[in-house]
C-alpha cells in the first residue's frame, strides 16, 4: 500500500525560516502580556467604532455605485448598460486588520471604462458636497496617487480612484490578476497597488492573526519614537507592514512575542541597502512590458541607486516603499531599532515591561537646538489644503540640512503642534490657523557657528516653485516661516504640557552613515567650524529645561554650537558587525539556531545578495 504523503509545508518569502520552532510556554505568556500592554496603549478600536467604520463604508460603497449609475446614463442614455457596477474597496491598516482608533480608512472606488478620472473629481465630488454627513471634503488631484480626502460621519477617509479597461464592475470583482493592470493609466496602476498590497501581504504571511498583533505592536513603537511617516522620510504603515511580513515569514511557527523581538532582531542588524523583498520579483513580463518600467531596479534606474533602505512592496510592479529616506532619517531609524531590541531583551528577560517599548519619547529632550517651522494660512481650507503639500516638501529642507557638513543630524518630528502665540512670526493674516514642526539639529563636534539662511532659503524657493504648478496651492492663502530655536525657548512656542509630555530620551551609541560622494557644499558661506571643547552636561530627568527669558530666537537663523548636542556620550567601542562593516558595540543576542542550525546562516545576512540572487556587484546601488 502506498503511504499517503503529506503535502510539503508552503514556504513562505524568499528563502527557507530562520527558524520553525514552535512557540514556548514562555512565548505564550510573553503575548498574553504584550496584548494585554497594546489595550492598555490604546492599539484597537471600540466597538463603537468599528460598527460606525462599517456603516461609513456600506455608504459610501452606494454612493460609488450610484455614481458609476449616473455617470452610466448620462454617458449612454439610450444603451442598456443595465449593470455598469461599481465597487469600494479597502486597503491599508484597515484592510489588515491593524487601525487604530482615529486612523484613516483608505479605499479605493473602481469603475467601468467609460467612466473617466474627471467624473470622480467631477460629479462624484459634488455628490460628496451634498452628503450631509460629508466635512472637511478636498480633492487632492495633483498628487502621486491623486485622491479625495473627506471626513464621513467623523471618520477620516482617503478615496482613490482607478477605471478599469472592463465594460463593468461587478461586486465580485478581484483585484489580484496583473493582467487588470493592462491598458490602464499610470495613475490607476498606481492607484490600484494599494489594494493588490494588501492582498499579497496577507497572502504572504504563514498567520495573519500573529502578523496583526506583531504589526500593532510595531506601530504603536514607531508613532511614539517619532518614526512613523513615510511623506517625512521614515516609514509608513506599509513599510512596517512589509518588515513585520518578513519577519513572521522568517519564523513561520512563532507567536508575536517572539516576532517582536525578533523584528527588532532582524532589521536592526540589516545588510542595508540591501533590499527586503517578501517574494520572487518577476523579471519578465512580455505581456505587460510598459510596467516592467515602474518596478524597482537598480541597474535600470539610476534614481533607484539612491534608495538606502529599499523595502520592496509584493505586487507587481514592484516598488519601493521607502524612497524618501535620508542620511538622517536612516540613523534615527537604525538608533530607534536597536535601542527596541536592547529593550525587548530587558523584556523578555524579565528585566522591563512591554510598556516600556510603547512609551512615549520626548522629542524635545533629543536635542539642545531646533528649527521651528511656522504653517500659518488664512482660513481652515487654506490649512486643509496646503498642509499636505508642505509635510511632503519638508524632506528636501532635511535633504539641505543633511547636506550641511557642520550638521550631524536633522531630525523632523512627525507630530504637528499648535503655536502659543504667532507673536513671534510675520504672519499677516488677522486669525490665522496656524501649525507648527520642530526639526531637532545636531552638530558635528567641530562645529562652531553656523548660518542656516541659505538652506532656509532655498527651502522656501521650493515651496514658492512647487506650488505655482500643483493645483490649489498657489490660491491658497499660507505664510511659511522658519527660526532657530533654543531648547530653552521652546516653551514660547508650544504649551509645557506638550513640552513635559513623555519619558526623556537615553542617547543610544553613536551610529555614523557614511555621506555619499555626490554630495556637494553647504552653502552656509561661513568659515570653516573650529574645535569646540565644552563638556556635555547630563540630559534632563524629563521635558525640557526650564524656560529662557532671554530675548527669544533670531530672524537671522545664526546657531553657535554651545556644545554640539547636550547629552553624554556612551564610549563607543567598535567591533565587526553582522553586515560586516565596524558599527558600534551594542550586544546582539546570539540566537540559539544560529549556533546549531544551518539555517542559521541565513541570519547572518538577512535576504543578502546571495540568497535572493537580486543585487550582484555589476549592480550593487552605490554604498552609502
Ligand atoms: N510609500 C508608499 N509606497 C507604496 N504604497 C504606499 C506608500 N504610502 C502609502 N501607500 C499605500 O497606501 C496605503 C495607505 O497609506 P496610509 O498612509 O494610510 O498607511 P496605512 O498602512 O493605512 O497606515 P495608517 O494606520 O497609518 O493609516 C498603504 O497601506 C499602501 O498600500
Ligand atoms: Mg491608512
Ligand atoms: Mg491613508
Amino acid at each position: 500500500m502506498v503511504e499517503e504523503n503529506a503535502p510539503p509545508k508552503p514556504v513562505f518569502g524568499v528563502s527557507k525560516p530562520i527558524s520553525d520552532a514552535m512557540p514556548e510556554e514562555k512565548d505564550v505568556a510573553m503575548t498574553e502580556i504584550l496584548i494585554q500592554s497594546l489595550q492598555k496603549n490604546n492599539a484597537y478600536e471600540s466597538r463603537k467604532e468599528t460598527d460606525l467604520r462599517f456603516e461609513v463604508l456600506r455608504n459610501v460603497n452606494r454612493l460609488v455605485k450610484e455614481w458609476v449609475r449616473r455617470v452610466t446614463s448620462a454617458k449612454f442614455p439610450h444603451e442598456d448598460l443595465l449593470t455598469p457596477g461599481g465597487k469600494l474597496f479597502t486597503f491599508g491598516s484597515y484592510r489588515l486588520g491593524v487601525h487604530t482608533s482615529g486612523a484613516d480608512i483608505d479605499t479605493l472606488a473602481v469603475a467601468p471604462r467609460h467612466v473617466e478620472r474627471s467624473d470622480f473629481f467631477g460629479s462624484f465630488y459634488e455628490m460628496l458636497k451634498e452628503d450631509p454627513n460629508v466635512s472637511e471634503l478636498h480633492a487632492v488631484e495633483d498628487s502621486f496617487v491623486p485622491l479625495i480626502k473627506l471626513l464621513y460621519s467623523g471618520i477620516d477617509l482617503d478615496i482613490l480612484f482607478a477605471r478599469l479597461a472592463l465594460k463593468e464592475v461587478p461586486d465580485n470583482q478581484k483585484l489580484t490578476d496583473d493582467m487588470l493592470l493592462k491598458n490602464l493609466d499610470s495613475a490607476s496602476i498606481r492607484s490600484l497597488n494599494g489594494c493588490r498590497v494588501a492582498e499579497q501581504l496577507l497572502q504572504l504571511v504563514p498567520s495573519i492573526k500573529e502578523f496583526c498583533t506583531t504589526l500593532r505592536a510595531i506601530k504603536l513603537w514607531a508613532k511614539n519614537r517619532g518614526i512613523y511617516s513615510n511623506a517625512l522620510g521614515f516609514f509608513g504603515g506599509i513599510t512596517w507592514a512589509i518588515l513585520v511580513a518578513r519577519t513572521c515569514q522568517l519564523y513561520p511557527n512563532a507567536v508575536s512575542a517572539k516576532l517582536v523581538q525578533k523584528f527588532f532582531f532582524i532589521f536592526s542588524s540589516w545588510a542595508w541597502p540591501s533590499p527586503v523583498l517578501l517574494k520572487d520579483m518577476e523579471r519578465n513580463r512580455p505581456d505587460i512590458p510598459a510596467l516592467l518600467d515602474m518596478v524597482w531596479d537598480p541597474r535600470i534606474r539610476p534614481s533607484d541607486r539612491y534608495h538606502i533602505m529599499p523595502i520592496l512592496t509584493p505586487a507587481f510592479p514592484e516598488q519601493n516603499s521607502t524612497y524618501n529616506v535620508s542620511r538622517s532619517t536612516k540613523t534615527i531609524l537604525m538608533n530607534e531599532l536597536k535601542e527596541g531590541f536592547e529593550i525587548c531583551k530587558d523584556v523578555y528577560e524579565g528585566r522591563g515591561s512591554w510598556d516600556a517599548l510603547f512609551e512615549e519619547v520626548n522629542f524635545f529632550t533629543r536635542y539642545k537646538h531646533y528649527i521651528c517651522l511656522l504653517m500659518a494660512a488664512a482660513t481652515e481650507e487654506d490649512k486643509l489644503t496646503y498642509t499636505g503639500f508642505l509635510e511632503a516638501k519638508i524632506r528636501h529642507l532635511i535633504g539641505h540640512l543633511d547636506r550641511n557638513t557642520c550638521i550631524s543630524l536633522s531630525h523632523i518630528n512627525p507630530k504637528q503642534y499648535k503655536p502659543l502665540t504667532t507673536a513671534k512670526f510675520d504672519v499677516q493674516f488677522e486669525n490665522p490657523v496656524c501649525t507648527l514642526w520642530f526639526i531637532g539639529l545636531e552638530f558635528e563636534k567641530t562645529a562652531k557657528s553656523l548660518d542656516l539662511t541659505a538652506e532656509i532659503e532655498t527651502f522656501k524657493a521650493l515651496l514658492e516653485q512647487h506650488g505655482q504648478t500643483a493645483k490649489g496651492i498657489a490660491e491658497a492663502q499660507v505664510k511659511v516661516n522658519l527660526q532657530y530655536v533654543k531648547r530653552s525657548e521652546l516653551c514660547h512656542f508650544i504649551s509645557s504640557a506638550e513640552l513635559r509630555r513623555g519619558r526623556a530620551h537615553r542617547k543610544p551609541p553613536k551610529v555614523t552613515v557614511t555621506r555619499t560622494a555626490s554630495v556637494s557644499g553647504s552653502g552656509t558661506g561661513t568659515a570653516p567650524p573650529t574645535p569646540t571643547t565644552l563638556a556635555a552636561p547630563p540630559p534632563p530627568k524629563n521635558g525640557t529645561e526650564s524656560c529662557s527669558t532671554s530675548s527669544s530666537s533670531t530672524t537671522t537663523q545664526e546657531v553657535t554650537n554651545e556644545n554640539s548636542e547636550g547629552f553624554q556620550e556612551n564610549p563607543s567601542r567598535k567591533r565587526k558587525s553582522l553586515s560586516g562593516h565596524d558599527e558600534p558595540d551594542i550586544e546582539m543576542e546570539e540566537p540559539a539556531e544560529k549556533k546549531a542550525t544551518p539555517a542559521a546562516e541565513a541570519e547572518a545576512e538577512p535576504d543578502s545578495a546571495a540568497k535572493t540572487n537580486f543585487l550582484t556587484p555589476e549592480m550593487a546601488p552605490l554604498q552609502v
